[in-house]
């Protein structure tokens, strides 16, 4: 069978990467978490004294973003693919807080999102990729043949994330991930460069009171659509 290229955009922490784990899983694609390459870019700037406080030096990174080399692989005892940076294993830490807080920020520098994006578009030539993020369906993959939009409201997607950090015995308040998914959201909607928006031709997904096998099934069956009637 021919293979597709599938575009997962939306809100932070709405459950993208969970749904596109999972679909690439059974149907044999690659999966590629966008997100966790601005996240990395970010660890980078942290480790290497690119942010002054909390001003990024743009011409330190625009000289040092050639040395940035993020890769996935794939963890034998999980089976779930794993960040690298720069050959390190940095899954754990670029989902802390304090990359969370610092991400939006260098995810709107033009010349971050031109690395990465050709990065991706490389990943994905041969298609049989299910790739999430902000801007997969508007700007990665454009044309990509099954387009998906999620989103769920604020509080019902920070209580996600919050149950997830407790899960990883990181003790975060509800109300500091509430105000970092709300000002993600905001700086991620209104930078200049690729902003997260809808693409016209992707269907919405509103999984506030979907379950995690709800949006499987319903994934799925997009997928089936599609793909049977190519
Ligand atoms: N429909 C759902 N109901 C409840 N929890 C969910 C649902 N979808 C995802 N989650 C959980 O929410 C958290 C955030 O999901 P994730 O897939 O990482 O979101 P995103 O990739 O959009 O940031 C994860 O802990 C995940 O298990
Ligand atoms: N394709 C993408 C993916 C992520 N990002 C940025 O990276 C941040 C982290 O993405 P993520 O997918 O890991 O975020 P979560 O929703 O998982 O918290 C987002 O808030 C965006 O600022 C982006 O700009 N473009």
């Amino acid at each position: 069978m021919k293979k597709i290229t599938i575009a997962i955009d939306g809100f932070s922490s709405c459950g993208k990467s969970t749904m596109a784990k999972d679909l690439a899983r059974e149907i044999g694609y690659i999966y590629i978490d966008s997100g966790a390459m601005y996240r990395a870019v970010t660890l980078y700037s942290i480790e290497n004294g690119i942010f002054r406080g909390n001003r990024i030096d743009t011409e330190k990174l625009k000289k040092h973003i050639k040395d940035i080399h993020i890769s996935f692989r794939l963890n034998s005892a999980t089976g779930c693919p794993e960040t690298y940076l720069n050959g390190v294993n940095v899954e754990n830490k670029i989902r802390t807080m304090e990359v969370s807080s610092r991400v939006s920020p260098i995810a709107t520098l033009d010349f971050v999102r031109e690395a990465m994006v050709a990065q991706q578009q490389e990943m994905g030539k041969a298609k049989g990729i299910v790739m999430d993020g902000r801007d997969i369906g508007t700007t990665v993959f454009p044309d990509a043949e099954l387009k998906i939009f999620v989103t769920a409201t604020p509080e019902i997607r920070a209580q996600r994330r919050h149950d997830e950090l407790k899960a990883k015995g990181q003790e975060v308040g509800f109300d500091e991930i509430l105000e970092n998914v709300k000002q993600r959201d905001h700086i991620d909607q209104n930078r200049e460069v690729s902003p997260l928006r809808k693409a016209d031709d992707a269907l919405l997904l509103d999984n506030s009171h979907l379950t995690i096998a709800q949006q499987k099934k319903w994934l799925a069956e997009q997928f089936e659509r599609i793909v049977q009637n190519k």
